[in-house]
Protein backbone atom coordinates (compact mmCIF):
# COMPACT_ATOMS: atom_id res chain seq x y z
CA UNK A 1 0.00 0.00 0.00
CA UNK A 2 2.42 2.13 1.07
CA UNK A 3 6.09 1.25 0.02
CA UNK A 4 9.05 3.55 1.00
CA UNK A 5 12.47 2.67 -0.40
CA UNK A 6 15.97 3.90 0.81
CA UNK A 7 14.52 7.67 1.14
CA UNK A 8 16.96 10.15 1.85
CA UNK A 9 17.13 13.81 3.38
CA UNK A 10 19.72 16.52 3.90
CA UNK A 11 18.87 19.75 5.03
CA UNK A 12 21.48 22.67 3.98
CA UNK A 13 23.79 20.01 2.47
CA UNK A 14 27.65 20.61 2.39
CA UNK A 15 27.44 23.40 5.11
CA UNK A 16 28.13 23.95 9.01
CA UNK A 17 24.58 23.61 9.19
CA UNK A 18 24.44 20.07 7.06
CA UNK A 19 21.31 17.89 8.69
CA UNK A 20 20.68 14.48 7.49
CA UNK A 21 17.49 13.86 8.22
CA UNK A 22 16.35 10.64 6.20
CA UNK A 23 19.37 8.06 5.90
CA UNK A 24 18.45 5.39 3.12
CA UNK A 25 15.06 4.65 5.10
CA UNK A 26 12.98 1.98 4.19
CA UNK A 27 9.33 1.28 5.49
CA UNK A 28 6.24 -0.43 3.83
CA UNK A 29 2.82 -0.61 5.32
CA UNK A 30 0.02 -3.25 4.20
CA UNK A 31 -3.63 -2.10 3.47
CA UNK A 32 -4.91 -1.34 7.18
CA UNK A 33 -1.65 -1.15 8.98
CA UNK A 34 -1.84 1.22 11.73
CA UNK A 35 2.21 2.17 12.65
CA UNK A 36 3.08 4.01 15.48
CA UNK A 37 6.53 6.38 15.40
CA UNK A 38 8.80 7.30 18.27
CA UNK A 39 11.74 8.73 18.52
CA UNK A 40 13.91 11.24 20.23
CA UNK A 41 14.07 14.72 19.02
CA UNK A 42 16.00 15.47 15.64
CA UNK A 43 15.47 11.56 14.80
CA UNK A 44 13.52 12.35 11.51
CA UNK A 45 9.77 11.48 12.29
CA UNK A 46 8.40 14.50 10.90
CA UNK A 47 10.67 14.72 8.19
CA UNK A 48 9.17 11.18 7.23
CA UNK A 49 5.58 12.53 7.42
CA UNK A 50 6.48 15.49 5.25
CA UNK A 51 8.23 13.20 2.78
CA UNK A 52 5.23 11.07 2.38
CA UNK A 53 2.62 14.08 2.25
CA UNK A 54 5.01 16.14 -0.53
CA UNK A 55 5.59 18.62 1.97
CA UNK A 56 9.20 18.17 1.38
CA UNK A 57 10.98 16.45 -1.53
CA UNK A 58 13.39 13.34 -1.11
CA UNK A 59 17.01 13.64 -1.66
CA UNK A 60 17.07 9.99 -3.16
CA UNK A 61 14.89 6.79 -2.75
CA UNK A 62 11.38 6.36 -3.86
CA UNK A 63 7.79 6.90 -2.77
CA UNK A 64 4.83 4.57 -3.89
CA UNK A 65 0.96 4.84 -2.38
CA UNK A 66 -1.05 1.91 -4.20
CA UNK A 67 2.18 0.97 -6.34
CA UNK A 68 2.25 4.96 -7.84
CA UNK A 69 5.33 6.64 -7.58
CA UNK A 70 4.44 9.90 -6.02
CA UNK A 71 8.00 11.46 -5.45
CA UNK A 72 7.25 14.44 -7.73
CA UNK A 73 3.90 14.85 -6.89
CA UNK A 74 3.02 17.94 -4.79
CA UNK A 75 1.86 18.39 -1.78
CA UNK A 76 -1.37 19.69 -3.24
CA UNK A 77 -1.56 16.41 -5.90
CA UNK A 78 -0.85 13.83 -2.74
CA UNK A 79 -3.57 15.06 -0.51
CA UNK A 80 -6.44 13.07 -2.40
CA UNK A 81 -4.19 10.00 -0.75
CA UNK A 82 -2.97 11.73 2.59
CA UNK A 83 -5.27 12.60 5.08
CA UNK A 84 -2.99 14.80 8.31
CA UNK A 85 -3.72 15.97 11.77
CA UNK A 86 -0.81 17.77 13.66
CA UNK A 87 0.55 18.45 16.93
CA UNK A 88 -1.12 22.29 16.56
CA UNK A 89 -4.72 22.42 16.68
CA UNK A 90 -5.10 25.17 14.44
CA UNK A 91 -3.85 23.52 11.31
CA UNK A 92 -6.16 21.01 10.60
CA UNK A 93 -9.74 23.20 9.95
CA UNK A 94 -10.39 26.49 8.93
CA UNK A 95 -11.47 28.59 11.41
CA UNK A 96 -13.37 31.18 9.82
CA UNK A 97 -15.71 28.45 8.50
CA UNK A 98 -18.34 26.84 10.76
CA UNK A 99 -18.18 23.14 12.29
CA UNK A 100 -20.81 22.31 9.20
CA UNK A 101 -18.77 23.84 6.59
CA UNK A 102 -15.33 22.05 7.50
CA UNK A 103 -17.61 18.76 7.69
CA UNK A 104 -19.12 19.52 4.45
CA UNK A 105 -15.66 20.08 2.59
CA UNK A 106 -14.21 17.02 4.14
CA UNK A 107 -17.49 14.96 2.46
CA UNK A 108 -16.98 16.30 -0.33
CA UNK A 109 -12.98 16.06 -1.15
CA UNK A 110 -12.33 13.76 -4.23
CA UNK A 111 -16.07 13.54 -5.46
CA UNK A 112 -17.79 16.23 -7.49
CA UNK A 113 -16.96 19.73 -7.61
CA UNK A 114 -19.29 22.59 -7.66
CA UNK A 115 -21.64 21.55 -4.74
CA UNK A 116 -19.92 24.74 -2.97
CA UNK A 117 -20.75 24.36 1.06
CA UNK A 118 -24.48 23.83 0.35
CA UNK A 119 -25.61 21.56 2.96
CA UNK A 120 -28.82 19.37 2.78
CA UNK A 121 -30.98 18.03 5.50
CA UNK A 122 -29.53 14.65 5.66
CA UNK A 123 -26.34 15.89 5.44
CA UNK A 124 -26.75 17.91 8.72
CA UNK A 125 -28.45 14.68 9.99
CA UNK A 126 -25.31 12.85 9.71
CA UNK A 127 -23.29 15.26 10.69
CA UNK A 128 -25.34 15.51 14.02
CA UNK A 129 -24.88 11.82 14.55
CA UNK A 130 -21.00 11.87 13.74
CA UNK A 131 -20.62 14.85 16.05
CA UNK A 132 -22.82 13.52 18.82
CA UNK A 133 -20.39 10.30 18.96
CA UNK A 134 -17.55 12.59 19.72
CA UNK A 135 -19.61 13.44 23.10
CA UNK A 136 -17.98 16.94 23.37
CA UNK A 137 -21.70 18.47 22.70
CA UNK A 138 -20.87 19.87 18.91
CA UNK A 139 -23.70 18.81 17.40
CA UNK A 140 -25.12 21.57 19.13
CA UNK A 141 -22.81 23.95 17.56
CA UNK A 142 -23.09 22.81 13.67
CA UNK A 143 -23.59 26.45 12.64
CA UNK A 144 -20.47 27.79 15.15
CA UNK A 145 -17.12 29.28 13.60
CA UNK A 146 -14.47 26.62 14.32
CA UNK A 147 -11.80 29.06 15.24
CA UNK A 148 -13.80 29.19 18.42
CA UNK A 149 -13.04 25.97 19.36
CA UNK A 150 -10.73 24.57 21.85
CA UNK A 151 -7.72 22.81 20.86
CA UNK A 152 -9.24 19.52 21.62
CA UNK A 153 -12.53 20.13 19.82
CA UNK A 154 -10.74 20.90 17.05
CA UNK A 155 -8.45 18.06 16.81
CA UNK A 156 -11.90 15.43 17.64
CA UNK A 157 -12.97 17.53 14.16
CA UNK A 158 -10.01 17.25 12.32
CA UNK A 159 -10.00 13.36 12.86
CA UNK A 160 -13.56 13.22 11.95
CA UNK A 161 -13.11 15.19 8.81
CA UNK A 162 -9.87 12.86 8.08
CA UNK A 163 -12.26 9.87 8.27
CA UNK A 164 -14.91 11.21 6.13
CA UNK A 165 -12.31 11.77 3.30
CA UNK A 166 -11.28 8.51 3.75
CA UNK A 167 -7.79 8.75 2.35
CA UNK A 168 -5.37 5.93 1.77
CA UNK A 169 -2.99 7.12 4.77
CA UNK A 170 -3.58 9.20 7.19
CA UNK A 171 -0.63 10.88 9.34
CA UNK A 172 -1.02 12.02 12.34
CA UNK A 173 1.94 14.11 13.90
CA UNK A 174 1.94 14.40 17.59
CA UNK A 175 -1.79 15.06 17.51
CA UNK A 176 -2.08 14.18 21.07
CA UNK A 177 0.66 16.39 22.35
CA UNK A 178 -0.89 19.98 22.63
CA UNK A 179 -3.48 18.79 24.73
CA UNK A 180 -4.30 18.73 28.47
CA UNK A 181 -3.98 14.54 29.51
CA UNK A 182 -8.17 14.14 29.89
CA UNK A 183 -8.45 15.63 26.09
CA UNK A 184 -5.92 13.71 25.08
CA UNK A 185 -7.09 10.71 26.20
CA UNK A 186 -10.34 11.66 24.72
CA UNK A 187 -8.67 11.87 21.27
CA UNK A 188 -6.61 8.83 21.41
CA UNK A 189 -9.56 6.94 21.96
CA UNK A 190 -11.13 8.67 18.88
CA UNK A 191 -8.25 7.92 16.83
CA UNK A 192 -8.32 4.34 17.53
CA UNK A 193 -12.35 4.64 16.88
CA UNK A 194 -11.42 6.13 13.90
CA UNK A 195 -8.89 4.32 12.27
CA UNK A 196 -10.80 1.08 13.02
CA UNK A 197 -13.95 1.92 11.30
CA UNK A 198 -12.50 3.60 8.31
CA UNK A 199 -10.00 0.72 8.03
CA UNK A 200 -7.41 3.79 7.53
CA UNK A 201 -3.36 3.22 6.85
CA UNK A 202 -2.24 4.95 9.68
CA UNK A 203 1.50 6.29 10.91
CA UNK A 204 0.92 8.43 13.83
CA UNK A 205 4.29 10.10 15.36
CA UNK A 206 4.10 10.06 19.27
CA UNK A 207 6.43 10.86 22.24
CA UNK A 208 4.03 8.85 24.54
CA UNK A 209 5.43 5.65 24.86
CA UNK A 210 2.92 4.29 26.42
CA UNK A 211 0.20 5.23 23.31
CA UNK A 212 2.51 4.11 20.79
CA UNK A 213 2.13 0.48 22.61
CA UNK A 214 -1.37 1.03 23.35
CA UNK A 215 -2.26 1.65 19.76
CA UNK A 216 -1.60 0.19 16.57
CA UNK A 217 -0.62 -3.10 15.27
CA UNK A 218 3.17 -2.52 14.50
CA UNK A 219 5.86 0.24 15.75
CA UNK A 220 8.98 1.67 14.74
CA UNK A 221 11.60 3.37 17.12
CA UNK A 222 13.75 6.33 14.99
CA UNK A 223 17.32 7.50 15.15
CA UNK A 224 18.95 9.48 13.17
CA UNK A 225 17.00 9.18 10.13
CA UNK A 226 17.07 5.81 10.29
CA UNK A 227 14.89 2.98 11.33
CA UNK A 228 16.38 1.24 14.49
CA UNK A 229 13.60 -0.95 15.81
CA UNK A 230 10.63 -2.71 14.91
CA UNK A 231 8.00 -4.35 16.71
CA UNK A 232 5.18 -6.84 15.34
CA UNK A 233 1.89 -6.32 16.39
CA UNK A 234 2.73 -9.99 18.63
CA UNK A 235 6.32 -8.37 19.75
CA UNK A 236 4.58 -5.13 20.98
CA UNK A 237 2.18 -7.10 23.31
CA UNK A 238 5.04 -8.39 25.07
CA UNK A 239 6.20 -4.59 25.13
CA UNK A 240 6.42 -2.07 27.92
CA UNK A 241 7.93 1.34 28.57
CA UNK A 242 10.94 -0.08 30.51
CA UNK A 243 12.37 -2.28 27.83
CA UNK A 244 11.48 0.11 24.94
CA UNK A 245 13.87 2.47 27.08
CA UNK A 246 15.94 -0.52 27.48
CA UNK A 247 16.14 -0.70 23.78
CA UNK A 248 16.62 2.74 23.06
CA UNK A 249 19.41 2.72 25.65
CA UNK A 250 21.52 0.05 23.29
CA UNK A 251 21.33 2.92 20.28
CA UNK A 252 24.92 3.95 21.42
CA UNK A 253 25.63 7.67 23.18
CA UNK A 254 21.21 8.12 22.40
CA UNK A 255 18.68 9.05 25.29
CA UNK A 256 15.43 10.03 25.13
CA UNK A 257 14.49 13.41 26.28
CA UNK A 258 12.44 14.37 29.43
CA UNK A 259 9.26 14.97 27.21
CA UNK A 260 9.41 11.07 25.82
CA UNK A 261 10.79 9.96 29.69
CA UNK A 262 7.62 11.69 31.45
CA UNK A 263 4.85 10.34 28.95
N1 LIG B 1 12.91 22.59 7.37
C1 LIG B 1 14.07 22.20 7.90
N2 LIG B 1 15.21 22.88 7.66
C2 LIG B 1 16.38 22.48 8.19
N3 LIG B 1 16.54 21.41 8.99
C3 LIG B 1 15.44 20.70 9.27
C4 LIG B 1 14.14 21.05 8.75
N4 LIG B 1 13.24 20.15 9.20
C5 LIG B 1 13.94 19.28 9.97
N5 LIG B 1 15.25 19.60 10.01
C6 LIG B 1 16.32 18.87 10.71
O1 LIG B 1 16.20 17.50 10.35
C7 LIG B 1 16.41 16.66 11.49
C8 LIG B 1 15.15 15.83 11.71
O2 LIG B 1 14.09 16.69 12.16
P1 LIG B 1 12.59 16.20 12.40
O3 LIG B 1 11.77 17.41 12.65
O4 LIG B 1 12.20 15.29 11.31
O5 LIG B 1 12.76 15.35 13.74
P2 LIG B 1 11.64 14.73 14.71
O6 LIG B 1 12.03 13.31 14.92
O7 LIG B 1 10.30 14.99 14.15
O8 LIG B 1 11.92 15.57 16.01
P3 LIG B 1 10.93 16.11 17.18
O9 LIG B 1 10.57 14.92 17.98
O10 LIG B 1 11.80 17.05 17.93
O11 LIG B 1 9.75 16.77 16.53
C9 LIG B 1 16.75 17.57 12.65
O12 LIG B 1 18.16 17.65 12.74
C10 LIG B 1 16.16 18.93 12.23
O13 LIG B 1 16.90 19.98 12.78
Amino acid sequence: MLTIDKISKTFFPGTVNERKALVDLDLKLDEGDFVTVIGSNGAGKSTLLNAISGRYTVDSGSIEIDGKRVNRLKEHQRAKYVGRVFQDPMAGTAPDLTIEQNLALAERRGRSRGLGLALTRALRERFRDELTSLELGLEQRLTAKVGLLSGGQRQALSLLMAGFTQPRILLLDEHTAALDPQRAALVTDLTERIVAQGGLTTLMVTHNMEQALKLGNRLIMMHEGRIVFQATAEQKQQLTVPLLLAEFAKIKGATFDDRALLA
